[in-house]
């Protein structure tokens, strides 16, 4: 297949005529015309032409606004329900596990946020669920495939119409790896562009978009990019003692969601508004705070630092800083300013701090699910209602920490309740190891019609009261 072969594809290849060509020979054509007729017509009519030329010009080359046209979320079997007893059971009888670490594991389940309905591949039904390599790729081939699957259905899209494809996993990252995986099953075309995503923690969902956003901005009208976010849970397995690293087998579980972004409005149900993304990779402790590392008996596991909920209110605060700008009104970009020159430059120390206030930007908030604590922390930190952070919290309760993907399941628990409204905007707040904090807007153009996907058959039981920890 050659290069320029998917432009046999009809839609593809008007769609490259209408954007590159047409504006060019108008643009050149008029040009010319206006240069060669020039003592024949009025300095007016010049100037016109030349206007009119460099509009064509422009809005053949200026950045495209991006859409999401759609996304699914993994909706996992009832069979690989996990209740918390399961776990419990199993740190029992293990024969690795000191009473410490049975404790704690009992303890962390109770104050978890998590219902007993949430999910996790067939081999944690081991009591010690050693994933090898081929249960590694059924986990992620599984979610993956059946969540494509879905979105094709869904989007009503040709795979020979997808020119991005971008995945991002952090600890699973075989060979081939799995963008291949999916050319392969789904045999996209050859020329495609091609990026798969691995150790960047639970924001590179938000950081994934935001990629794609990127080139499709610069990509001719009609171009379409595939946008596949997981978490494999079989590949973190932690069998050792240490807290720190246990916590990730309490914490998260079995999802994923893929997004079809497009730079053409045709079928979109929102648009792209914004991503900002602060990265405090260059401090010690903000670099550590997730950290994947060996123990001291070599058993390999990621540890999660006791200061990541103060890393998480940093590292949100400079992200902050710079959405403000991006999506408040003067009013509020003014008050925060004044705050910031008070206590940066005139060192005004007894100055009260000043949160903006988002929801002048924002209907819906989507917080990363990454435990009770960092909810409660980033609610606390940008002055949320209860109501603002229920998705957030149901999300938790309902599916528990599943990484990249938690923040597409809080999306499509708003829809699914019928509270996202034609015109609504979302903030996405992704948090993941670096540090990095990953923010993104969407602006809602069509509201799904159906309740469908992961919420689809509990939505009626949600919310619940997660206030009580038993
Ligand atoms: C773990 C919790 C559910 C515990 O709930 P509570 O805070 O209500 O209870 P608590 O403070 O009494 O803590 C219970 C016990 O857990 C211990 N504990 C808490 N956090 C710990 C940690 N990071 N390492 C080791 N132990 C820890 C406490 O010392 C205590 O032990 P003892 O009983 O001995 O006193 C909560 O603290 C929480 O949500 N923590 C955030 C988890 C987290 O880091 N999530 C981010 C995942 S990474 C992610 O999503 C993004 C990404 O990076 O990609």
């Amino acid at each position: 297949m050659s290069s320029w072969s998917h432009l046999k594809h009809p839609r593809q290849l008007y769609c490259r005529v209408a954007n590159t060509f047409v504006p060019a020979i108008v643009t050149i054509t008029t040009l010319t015309a206006a240069i060669l007729i020039r003592g024949a017509i009025s300095p007016i009519h010049l100037l016109l032409a030349i206007l009119l030329g460099t509009a064509t010009l422009y809005r053949a080359l200026r950045p495209r606004t991006v859409y999401l046209v759609d996304y699914v979320c993994f909706t996992p079997s009832p069979n690989s329900r996990y209740p918390k007893a399961t776990l419990l059971e199993h740190a029992h009888l293990s024969p690795w596990l000191d009473d410490s670490s049975v404790r704690f594991i009992d303890r962390v389940l109770q104050r978890s946020g998590m219902s007993e309905e949430t999910h996790v591949p067939p081999l944690f039904l081991n009591v010690e669920p050693s994933c090898r390599l081929y249960e590694a790729r059924a986990e992620a081939e599984l979610v993956v495939f059946s969540m494509i699957d879905e979105l094709l259905v869904k989007t009503c899209i040709d795979v020979l119409a997808i020119d991005i494809l971008i995945t991002n996993c952090t600890v699973f990252c075989p060979v081939p790896c799995i963008t291949d995986s999916i050319m392969n099953r789904y045999k996209l075309r050859r020329d495609i562009r091609v990026i798969n995503l691995s150790g960047m923690g639970c924001s590179a969902g938000v950081t994934a978009a935001g990629l794609a956003r990127n080139m499709l901005r610069v990509m001719p009208r009609g171009s379409n990019a595939l946008v596949v976010s997981t978490e494999t849970t079989g590949p973190c397995y932690y069998w050792g003692n240490n807290h720190s690293m246990k916590l990730v087998n309490i914490l998260f579980r079995m999802g994923g969601a893929a997004k079809l972004l497009s730079n053409s409005e045709a079928k979109a149900r929102f648009r792209f508004e914004h991503v900002v993304r602060t990265i405090m990779a260059a401090n010690n402790s903000a670099y550590r705070c997730v950290y994947q590392q060996e123990d001291e008996k070599g058993n390999l596991g990621t540890a999660l630092s006791k200061d990541l909920m103060a890393i998480a209110g940093d590292t949100l605060k400079m992200n902050i800083a710079a959405t403000a700008r991006l999506v408040l009104p003067l009013s509020e970009i003014f008050k925060f300013f004044r705050f910031s020159v008070g206590k940066k430059v005139l060192y005004w120390k007894r100055m009260a701090p000043y949160i903006p206030n988002f929801h002048f930007a924002f209907e819906h908030f989507c917080i990363h699910v990454g435990g009770p604590a960092v909810i409660d922390s980033i609610q606390h930190g940008l002055n949320l209602s209860n109501k603002d952070v229920e998705p957030s919290r149901m999300t938790l309760h309902r599916f528990g920490n599943q990484s990249t993907a938690s923040v597409w399941y809080q999306l499509a628990y708003i829809e699914a309740k019928g509270r996202l409204k034609e015109g609504n905007r979302v903030w996405m707040i992704g948090f993941g190891a670096g540090y990095e904090c990953s923010t993104a807007g969407w602006v809602c153009i069509r509201p799904s019609s159906s309740v469908d996907g992961p919420w689809a058959s509990c939505i009626h039981r949600y919310p619940v009261d997660v206030s009580k920890k038993n």
